[in-house]
């Protein structure tokens, strides 16, 4: 492409203003270099208007009102729904970016609002214009909710996260096809706000990713706050005959289920689709997510020289805002210190933590709290695991947090190197608990140094010294 059809130029561009372009466009920026950052929606992205951020905020209240009720002396608090979602409207701002808007600008970089093409090597087409980045492009952009082709599904127009965390209607009987994170966290909220709630999962259990334990946990404490749970039951067709109306969910085993809303909670797709790919010779993975080498580098990208980056969401590592964050500041500085000449460090511009599992928490009621590998997952990698499992009340602080508290927390050792290489805490309030894990598995701390992490009487840090005295130290 000739140089003069080019509007304008910068560095680095990113395209997508989610939190994980964010960080990259940042880092970069904090090199240096003049960034720009094309976005089609929201500034802030899914996680901030339509997941992470709208469904924390609906949980919170909910969390803390069952917290509440489980203190003795504190009974009598209640969940006030118009409240909750007040709290909600606030944090999504009324879907109002102005405020990420005013931190670019604060941090030098350029906002371009539209949809951005890739138009050959360093170039981006926003809306007709073409735009040069001199150094790197750097892909962000996340992923859409899927919707899967069941019959009836899509005429029956249902409910996505996007309806979901931001709706100002309350139904009174909700559908909730799939059993992941989504599903449970949203089944909580929606409970907790007047609506009855069916999970339908296709597998034979909920959180599929998990320690089954910590799943089992999750839909045992759904039950009680009166969610209803068919897994094993896969959704052979959805009728919804007036637009708006009653949906009914019809199963494989013969039974159905009718609602007055569903929503589709069963996974992701990268936005990958219409990205002129083509025009720089990518071709995506068979679910449409951008392959990326260990530095984040698109595979394939025409050129001599790395200049094309994929991170978050869209190249389908691990599909969480803090993981995709990580990416954004190593590839940031990456591309910062390519284009300036500075040495490329691995140890910092490389996301290699990655590859000791991800951390996870799932705001459920009890919590999941997940760092590192699975029992499973260490196996699978041939690992010489043992495993250690004590009850979260056997540390005092737990029945302090709560009468009767009921939890579990494990602990997954590589036994010829002596370090945990994964742990799981279920419980109330454990998402608070989980970093000393992440620490102590990123840093390969030998479980007999962290004996010596003393943790504070009456906390619930505790459980990490009951896991160990448990292994034997
Ligand atoms: C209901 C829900 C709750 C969640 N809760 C959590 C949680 O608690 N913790 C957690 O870690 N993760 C959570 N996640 C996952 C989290 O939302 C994602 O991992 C995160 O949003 C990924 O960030 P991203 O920046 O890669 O993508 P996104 O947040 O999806 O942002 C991508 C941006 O790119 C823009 N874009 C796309 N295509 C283009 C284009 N061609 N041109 C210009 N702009 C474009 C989009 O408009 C969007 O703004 C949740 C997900 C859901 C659905
Ligand atoms: N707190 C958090 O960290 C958090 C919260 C929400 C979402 N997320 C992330 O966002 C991503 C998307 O979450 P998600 O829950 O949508 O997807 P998911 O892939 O984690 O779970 C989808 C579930 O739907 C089931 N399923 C698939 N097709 C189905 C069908 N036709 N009928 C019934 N069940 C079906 C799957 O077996 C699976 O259990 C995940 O990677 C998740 O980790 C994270």
């Amino acid at each position: 492409m000739a140089e003069s059809t080019v509007d304008h130029s910068w560095d680095v561009i990113v395209i997508g203003a989610g939190p994980v372009g964010e960080n990259a466009a940042d880092r970069a920026r904090k090199a240096g270099l003049t960034v720009a950052i094309v976005e089609k929606h929201l500034v802030g992205g899914e996680c901030s208007f339509y997941a992470c951020s709208p469904s924390k905020a609906l949980l919170r209240p909910v969390l803390v009102t069952h917290a509440s009720q489980r203190v003795q002396g504190s009974e009598g608090a209640r969940v006030d729904r118009d409240g909750v979602l007040a709290r909600r409207d606030s944090w999504i701002d009324n879907l109002s970016d102005k405020g990420a808007v005013g931190w670019l600008d604060s941090a030098g970089i350029d906002l371009v609002r539209g949809t951005a093409r890739l138009a050959g090597e360093r170039r981006v087409e926003v809306e007709g214009r073409v735009y040069e980045a001199r150094h790197a492009v750097i892909v962000a952009t996340g992923t859409a909710p899927l919707v899967p082709d069941l019959p009836g599904l899509r005429d029956a127009n249902p409910w996505t996260n996007r309806d979901a965390t931001t709706s100002p209607r309350v139904p009174e009987r909700l559908v909730v096809l799939g059993g992941g994170p989504v599903a449970c966290e949203l089944a909580v909220v929606f409970a907790a706000i007047g609506s009855e709630v069916t999970i339908v999962e296709q597998e034979d259990r909920l959180l599929g990713r998990m320690e089954r334990f910590a799943a089992e946990a999750v839909a045992a404490g759904l039950r009680e706050q009166g969610v209803r749970i068919r897994t094993g039951a896969a959704a052979t067709k959805v009728t919804r005959p007036g637009q708006g109306g009653e949906v009914t969910v019809d199963l494989d085993n013969g039974e159905s289920v009718v609602a007055d809303e569903i929503l589709v909670a069963v996974g992701r797709v990268p936005n990958t689709a219409d990205l002129g790919l083509d025009s720089v010779g990518v071709a995506t993975d068979e679910k449409g997510y951008l392959p990326v080498t260990e530095r984040m580098e698109v595979k394939g990208a025409v050129g001599d020289e790395p200049w094309l980056y994929a991170v978050g969401d869209v190249n389908g590592i691990a599909l969480l805002t803090h993981m995709g964050k990580y990416q954004g500041r190593a590839c940031g500085d990456l591309v910062g210190a390519r284009a300036t000449g500075r040495p490329v460090d691995p140890a910092s511009m490389t996301p290699w933590a990655e590859g000791l599992g991800t951390v996870q928490v799932v705001w459920t009621d009890p919590e999941v709290a997940a760092t590192g590998l699975t029992e499973e997952q260490a196996r699978e990698r041939g690992i010489r695991v043992r495993v250690v499992e004590v009850p979260m009340d056997s540390a005092a602080g737990s029945g302090l947090q709560a009468e009767g508290y009921q939890g579990r927390a494990r602990m997954v050792v590589d036994e010829d190197k002596g370090t945990m290489v994964g742990a799981t805490l279920v419980g109330q309030d454990v998402a608070e608990l989980v970093h000393p894990a992440t620490v102590a598995i990123v840093g390969e701390v030998p479980l007999r140094t962290l004996w010596h992490a003393v943790p504070a009487f009456p906390s619930m840090s505790e459980i990490w010294l009951r896991l160990l005295e448990e292994y034997g130290i």
